[in-house]
């Protein structure tokens, strides 16, 4: 039996005739020198050129020192080396943000890559099923380019041809593990490239306290916490219906007590009205006195909701054929109906025709409120289709820490949590965890982590006494 094969099939040969020898002949051609250091020189100018063009900062670190020694002697680079970091670290110390932006984070980067993403690469691709052994080659994704900043490194790769968005997030794991990170998450940079961002630490592992009330009234977006990335965290409340999903005792409350404290210089000049449904009693009857209207009891809710409907049909009357989109005056404020814990009235309900009223009135107002200035914010621990059947009303959703993986989907829809919404991994520890979210912003379709601030029990005295009147708030 005579096979020819290349590379590494031979060892796999097995001969099925006895005392026959398997003859492995590999084709050899004979490549001209001028052809192999022709190649070797452009590898190297290549190699350097992208060496410059992604590393200036480091490169320049090493390369100066060096240049200088051989040119005016080591007494004179060892003066110039001391004075030199001196007034890197005068610097560092005066203005940290200018000289972390232009020299920290790039020095960093430039470690981060020989160190961890180089080093490791290709044993961390070809283990996780990323790279490719064919014929005796390594095929892996390129390594293109590392960026830091205080809490994370965006390395950005691109794939291997035919490889899909899918393959390296169903691998987010293995990326974490490979190269000593908490966590992985995949985004898309453009066709063909990809934004793997591994977090070095975690920004929101503190609370965050109360956002001092707005000094403008504004109907938002509302700044009610911070992103993973140190930005403030603003929700769009007005123009669209907020949902937000979490077990008992994830921060629900922070979320509505932050939206509401930002929106109070509005609802003191009378742009804005919250109408409260708390058929749990236990959260916003805390601040009962902020509220224009406030409701408990479930027929209550059901009422309230109905008169929501009411505003919103009477508006949309005045409104047809004479414009398209509310602008909240004292005569037609924004009203934002504010529900905690809505499945109480969606599902828990043991009153059908109650139940159903509810429904009805709150897939009126998710349907058609957002134009004439009625929007809905309502918060519920289970995200499941049975228990809030017209959850996808809501354009915007909120996935605080759930129970289940699944869950994830269900709330920021199909595939959110392979790009790494991560919610039923978010801490139960209050001090951790409370307020931790994943959301959707309509700048991208990747999931961000943000937290909102917590609104103590004193905060929201202190917005009542604002709303009253009296006082700074905070
Ligand atoms: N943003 C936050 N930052 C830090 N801690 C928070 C935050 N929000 C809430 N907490 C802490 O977590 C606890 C639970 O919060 P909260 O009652 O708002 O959760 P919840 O989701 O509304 O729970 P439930 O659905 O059971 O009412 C609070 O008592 C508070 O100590």
């Amino acid at each position: 039996m005579f096979k020819k094969l290349p590379g590494d099939e031979a060892r796999n040969l097995v001969s099925t005739t006895p005392d026959t020898a398997v003859v492995f002949r590999p084709a050899v051609m004979n490549t001209p020198v001028s052809i192999t250091l022709a190649i070797w020189l452009y590898r190297l100018v290549a190699g350097l050129a992208r060496l410059v063009w992604r590393h200036p900062v480091a490169l320049a670190v090493a390369a100066t020192p060096v240049a200088a020694c051989w040119l005016y002697g080591w007494h004179v680079t060892v003066a110039a080396v001391c004075m030199t970091t001196s007034a890197l670290t005068a610097w560092a110390t005066l203005h940290r943000s200018s000289f972390a932006r232009l020299v920290g984070w790039r020095l960093l980067a430039w470690w981060r890559w020989v160190w961890v993403y180089r080093r490791h690469w290709q044993p961390v691709m070809v283990v996780s099923g990323l790279g490719r052994h064919l014929r005796g080659r390594d095929y892996l994704p390129a390594l293109l380019k590392v960026r830091c900043d205080d809490w994370a490194d965006h390395v950005t790769v691109r794939m291997l041809h035919g490889q899909a968005v899918k393959d390296w997030t169903d691998r987010a794991d293995h990326l974490a593990h490979g190269f000593g990170a908490a966590g992985c998450r995949v985004s898309v940079a453009r066709a063909g490239r990809l934004r793997l961002t591994f977090p070095r630490r975690d920004p929101l592992a503190v609370p965050l306290p109360a956002i001092p009330i707005p000094e403008t009234p504004s109907v938002g977006p509302v700044e009610i916490g911070i992103c993973e990335d140190g930005t403030p965290y603003r929700l769009k409340v007005h123009g669209t219906h907020v949902l937000i999903a979490g077990a008992t005792g994830s921060g629900k409350g922070s979320y509505l007590w932050s939206v509401i404290r930002g929106l109070l210089p509005a609802m003191r000049s009378g742009l804005v009205q919250i109408w409260a449904l708390d058929p749990k009693r236990m959260e916003l009857s805390y601040g009962r006195e902020l509220f224009d209207r406030y409701a408990a009891d479930p027929a209550d809710c059901a009422d309230l909701l109905e008169a929501a409907v009411a505003v919103m049909q009477q508006r949309a009357d005045r409104y047809a054929g004479v414009r398209r989109v509310h602008e909240p005056t004292a005569a037609d404020p924004f009203i934002l109906v504010i529900v905690d814990e809505v499945a109480f009235l969606t599902a828990y309900q043991s009153d059908k025709h109650l139940r159903a009223r509810t429904i009805a009135a709150l897939a009126t107002l998710t349907t058609q409120g957002r134009a004439v200035g009625v929007g809905v914010l309502a918060a519920l621990q289970d995200p499941r289709k049975e228990v809030m059947s017209i959850r996808n009303l809501f354009p915007d959703k909120i996935a605080l820490r759930l129970d289940e993986s699944e869950q994830v989907d269900m709330v920021l829809g199909e595939g959110a949590r392979d790009r790494g919404a991560l919610a039923d991994h978010i801490s139960p520890i209050p001090e951790r965890g409370a307020g931790v979210g994943y959301v959707r912003l309509e700048s991208s379709p990747d999931p961000i982590r943000v937290r909102a601030a917590y609104v103590s029990d004193a905060d929201i005295r202190a917005m009542v006494a604002y709303a009253a009147g009296g006082g700074e708030g905070r």
